[in-house]
């Protein structure tokens, strides 16, 4: 967990597996679109599923809950196979995929009374409950559309919760919200997965996966290219460091036929002021400390200026930049 917020939620790797994706593949009108995608999402758990536009997340949770079949492979939810046993799995899942459906001229209420009615045994209690856990009780006899977008999306999770899940998906829950709706959102995401639910969360935000998410899976052009332990993940990058050296694009071939792993290049004209308002550009690699006198010395020799050089601890962004060869997430 990177996470400071939740540091006591430590969801053991033997919790019981909630949602298991084994080999599933997509082809749409002959293009392979989702290309062999495995994982496990365990009881408590937060689950990022992280990738750029267009690498298959909605895809993937269309086929987790039914919408869209596999062309290949298994997906269980609670032990139940989605594809054969659809309604058995199903009702172990809330799902807001794209924008939550909402009725705006009726009152948050009204709206969960209408999702209430076709869910059998689901009353007037459930609807106090879920109202509360969203902390929506204060305005849930307001009209919709009197609702800031944070609270949108809290009816949207309310709504999903009615049917007591064991797993709730998310596409992209922090669409849209301001910085601050951002991290209640994550605050109460945080606060669900306490409960005991499972939250399989889509996002391209790399940080916000990085600070609210146990574990993750990285999906691009439709591969899974990365699966675990989002901390472990990122630790397993080693030691990074940035170069601000110019001219930089020569740094970085140099660097890299040094046989150093070059994560990223921003040009001078996005890289930051010196002390002397000289603008230069900055390398991110992946090395030791101990390789640093060595490779000055190979810039320097080489006609490079360098302006400095700074440790710095690995993110999921330099992770992702490391999987795909320097592939932009956002
Ligand atoms: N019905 C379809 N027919 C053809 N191509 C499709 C279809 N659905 C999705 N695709 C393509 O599959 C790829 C993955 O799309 P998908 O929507 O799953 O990605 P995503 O990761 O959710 O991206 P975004 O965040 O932009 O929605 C894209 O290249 C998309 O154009």
């Amino acid at each position: 967990m990177t996470s400071a917020a939740a540091p006591e939620r430590l969801p053991g790797k033997q919790a019981p597996v909630v949602l298991s994706v084994r080999g599933v593949k997509k082809t749409i009108r002959g293009k392979p679109i989702i290309k062999g995608v495995s994982f496990d999402v365990r009881e408590g758990e937060i689950f990022g599923f992280l990738g750029p536009n267009g690498s298959g997340k909605t895809t993937t949770i269309r086929m987790l809950v039914d919408l869209i079949r596999p062309t290949e492979g298994t997906i269980t939810i609670c032990g139940c196979d989605v594809q054969r046993q659809p309604d058995v799995a199903l009702r172990y899942v809330g799902c807001i995929v794209e924008n939550p459906e909402l009725y705006s001229y009726l009152t948050g209420w009204e709206n969960l009374e209408h999702f209430a009615r076709m869910l059998p045994g689901v009353g007037q209690d459930r609807i106090r409950e879920v109202a509360a856990i969203v902390g929506m009780d204060q305005r849930i006899h307001d009209k919709v559309r009197t609702y800031s977008l944070g609270m949108r999306q809290r009816l949207g999770i309310a709504q999903a919760l009615l049917g007591r899940p064991k797993l709730l998906i998310l596409d992209e829950p922090t669409n849209g919200l301001d910085p601050q709706g951002i991290k209640e959102m994550r605050e109460f995401i945080q606060q669900l997965a306490e409960g005991g639910l499972s939250l399989f969360v889509s996002s391209h935000l790399l940080s916000e996966i990085q600070q609210m998410c146990d574990r993750v899976a990285i999906i691009s052009h439709g591969e899974v290219i990365a699966v675990g332990d989002t901390d472990e993940l990122v630790r397993q990058l080693g030691g990074l460091a940035v170069w601000r050296a110019d001219p930089v694009r020569q740094a970085a071939a140099i660097l890299r036929d040094g046989g150093i792993e070059v994560l990223d290049v921003s040009d001078a004209a996005t890289g930051q002021a010196d002390g002397d308002a000289h603008y230069v550009g900055s390398v991110t690699v992946r090395m030791e400390p101990q390789d640093a006198p060595e490779l000055t010395r190979r810039l320097v020799e080489a006609g490079v200026a360098v302006y400095g050089i700074e440790m710095k601890h690995a993110t999921l962004e330099d992770l992702f930049l490391s999987l795909t060869a320097g592939e932009r997430i956002e």
